[in-house]
């Protein structure tokens, strides 16, 4: 490879976040924590196709996003059943009926992403290689795109993966990261918006400790609270937001 090709390689792999997958016992073990089901998977940022082709190998039928043309024309020639979609994972446009999702996420972005990912309808599950700290973060389920997003989705940690089990080897290990939507939402999908307004409001709110910060917010006096956003579970969050709904709140938040 000339000394030109192998530079603009070098802009790929800082530029794309392509740290790839090389220890295949992580790929089959990420594909083996799908639920058991014929559905189709949508794989984003599919590279070399280490995860790829162990999804082909249990079975599923797979259209791998891809935007480096390089990888993406490879991965053609190498797995002509799987469906490679040369485009911006940001842009892609998901499909309608029901299907999984699974990718080793570019580091670049991980949470514009998961944002989108999240606000997409039709997945069932996305199984998600990120930074460690990112998925330990999101399963634990304390920060505000979690507390958004808590009714309708589940965020569980499946392990943590050394550093070393990419190639080049990135700064941290990562960590799988399971989304599982929720059969049984907390709350309809029609209080989306204004949930998601309100909780944004009582996270980024002034006032010294949470009841305080929700008596600001709202205008209600709720007691038993715990002390900051980041401690109330996704249930918790639902009753509070059922709980609020003071005339201030209904003329903030639009609610009903
Ligand atoms: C961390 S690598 C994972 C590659 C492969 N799935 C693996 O596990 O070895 C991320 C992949 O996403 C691709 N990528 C980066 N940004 C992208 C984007 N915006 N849209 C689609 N693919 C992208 C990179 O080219 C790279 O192949």
């Amino acid at each position: 490879m000339s000394t030109r090709r192998n530079s603009a390689r070098d802009r790929a792999r800082r530029e794309l976040g392509q740290n790839f997958l090389i220890d295949r016992s992580v790929a089959r073990h990420l594909v083996d924590l799908l639920d058991p089901s014929p559905l189709p998977v949508v794989e984003l940022g599919a590279g070399r196709g280490a995860l790829t082709r162990e999804l082909v190998h249990a079975g599923r039928t797979v259209t791998a996003v891809e935007l480096d043309r390089h990888w993406s024309d490879e991965l053609r020639d190498s797995c002509p059943r799987v469906s490679v979609i040369r485009c911006d994972m940001l842009d892609f446009r998901f499909p309608t009926a029901p299907y999984a999702v699974v990718g080793n996420l570019p580091f670049g972005i991980t949470t514009a992403m998961t944002r989108r990912l999240l606000g997409e309808r039709s997945w069932s599950e996305a199984m998600l290689l990120v930074q460690w700290d990112v998925a330990r973060k999101r399963a634990s389920g304390g920060s505000l795109l979690n507390a958004q997003w808590a009714p309708w989705y589940e965020f569980r940690l499946h392990g943590r993966v050394s550093a070393r089990s990419f190639r080049p080897v990135p700064a941290v290990d990562g960590g799988i990261l399971k989304v599982q939507r929720r059969p049984h939402p907390l709350m309809p999908l029609g209080d989306l918006r204004r949930y998601q307004r309100f909780v944004e409001a009582v996270f980024t709110g002034r006032g010294r400790g949470l009841a305080e910060t929700v008596r600001n917010v709202t205008g209600c006096r709720i007691r038993n609270l715990p002390a900051l956003p980041r401690d109330l579970t996704a249930e918790a969050w639902t009753h509070l937001y059922a709980e609020t709904t003071c005339p201030k709140t209904r003329e903030r938040f639009g609610r009903p």
